[in-house]
C-alpha cells in the first residue's frame, strides 16, 4: 500500500517541507522540475503542487495527505483538516493600512480590501459583523492601496519589511497565526501506512526540538538532578563504576538545555554532555 502525499513544490514552505521529508528518511527529487517522486522502499509518492491547491487535492481524496500552510488550508474551504503542526514557515495574517488611516476592524465598513486570502477575510469580517469589498489579489498586494485599487490590505505578515517599504501599518487583532500543516481529509479514517508517515515526521519534530543530555551526578543528589531533566518517560540512570555515583540519560528541551546544564553543575552534576539526536520515534 502505498500513500500519495502533496508536497509544496514552490514558496516558503517548499524547501522546509522537503528538508523534513528528507529527515524522516524518504527519498527526495532530484531536480526541482521533477512533478512526483515514488519510493517504493518507504511506501510513499509524493507529488509536488502548489501550496495553495494542495487542500483542495487532499480535501478531493485524490492524494491521501498533504503539507500545506494552515491559513491556504482555511482559506481554501477544502473538506481536510489539519492533523499535526510541523514548525516551520510560521506566519501572521494580518489587516494593514497607511499609517493612522484605520485602527479596527469595525471601522472597515464599507471599505475596499486587497488580499490573496479572501476566504478567510469574507469570515472574519463575517464574524465581526463587517460588510466591504473584498477584492482577490494574486500578490504583490502591498502595492495596491499605493495605485488606488484598495484601502485596506489583509496578508501574510512575517518580518514586516514589506509593510514598511509599503508605507503600511498593521492595525487590529491577528486575524490568524500560521505555520506549516499536515492535512488529511475530513471525516475519513486516516488511509493505511499514514500512522508510520505521520510518526515518521513526529520523530523529526522532536529531535529538532530536544537534545540528549547525559551526565554524571552523586547518588545524593539523583532525586533532585532528575527533576531538573525528566525526560520525555523517564531518564536512564544507571550506577558509574564509582562508589556512590550515578549516569542520568535524559532528553531534554534545546530551548533550556544551557540553564538545565548550570542548574546540574550547581547540583553536584559533572561531566555533563549535550548531543543532536538525528532520528526518533517517541
Ligand atoms: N514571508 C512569507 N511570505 C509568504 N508566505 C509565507 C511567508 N512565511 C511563511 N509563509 C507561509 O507560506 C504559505 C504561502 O506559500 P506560497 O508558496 O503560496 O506563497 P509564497 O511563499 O508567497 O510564494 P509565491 O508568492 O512566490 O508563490 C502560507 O502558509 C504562508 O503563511
Ligand atoms: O513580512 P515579510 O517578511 O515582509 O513577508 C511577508 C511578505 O512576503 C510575501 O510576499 P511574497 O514575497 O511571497 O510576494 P507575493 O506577494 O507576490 O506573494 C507576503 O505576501 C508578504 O508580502
Ligand atoms: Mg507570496
Amino acid at each position: 500500500m502505498t500513500i500519495k502525499i502533496a508536497v509544496p513544490n514552490k514558496g516558503s514552505l517548499s524547501l522546509a517541507a522537503t528538508e523534513m521529508l528528507r529527515e524522516a528518511g524518504y527519498r527526495q527529487r532530484t531536480d526541482p522540475k521533477q512533478l512526483t517522486v515514488t519510493d517504493a522502499d518507504n511506501g510513499v509518492e509524493l507529488f509536488y503542487l502548489r501550496p495553495r491547491d494542495i487542500a483542495l487535492y487532499v480535501g478531493e481524496g485524490t492524494l491521501d495527505v498533504g503539507i500545506t500552510g494552515r491559513d491556504l488550508l482555511l482559506d481554501s474551504g477544502a473538506k481536510a483538516d489539519e492533523v499535526m503542526a510541523l514548525g516551520f514557515g510560521g506566519s501572521t495574517f494580518r489587516f494593514a493600512a497607511p499609517t493612522g488611516t484605520a485602527s479596527d476592524v469595525a471601522g472597515l465598513s464599507g471599505k475596499r480590501i486587497a488580499t490573496s486570502y479572501a476566504g478567510v477575510v469574507r469570515a472574519h469580517l463575517e464574524e465581526h459583523g463587517v460588510e466591504a469589498t473584498v477584492t482577490r489579489l494574486d500578490g504583490a498586494v502591498e502595492t495596491s492601496v499605493r495605485l488606488g485599487v484598495a484601502d485596506v490590505i489583509a496578508d501574510v505578515v512575517e518580518t514586516g519589511s514589506t509593510l514598511r517599504q509599503a508605507g503600511l501599518e498593521i492595525f487590529g487583532e491577528v486575524i490568524l497565526q500560521s505555520e506549516a500543516v499536515l492535512i488529511t481529509r475530513s471525516g475519513q479514517d486516516a488511509p493505511e501506512g499514514f500512522e508510520v508517515f505521520r510518526r515518521r515526521l513526529e520523530g523529526v519534530i522532536v529531535a529538532r526540538t530536544y537534545v540528549m543530555m547525559d551526565y554524571d551526578i552523586p547518588e545524593a543528589a539523583v532525586e533532585q538532578a532528575v527533576a531538573i531533566s525528566p525526560g520525555i518517560e523517564s531518564p536512564t540512570v544507571s550506577p558509574l563504576h564509582r562508589e556512590g555515583w550515578f549516569a542520568v540519560r535524559a532528553m531534554v528541551p534545546r530551548a533550556g538545555a544551557h540553564r538545565a546544564m548550570d542548574d546540574l553543575y550547581e547540583l553536584g552534576a559533572r561531566g555533563i554532555l549535550l548531543t543532536d539526536i538525528h532520528a526518533c520515534r517517541v
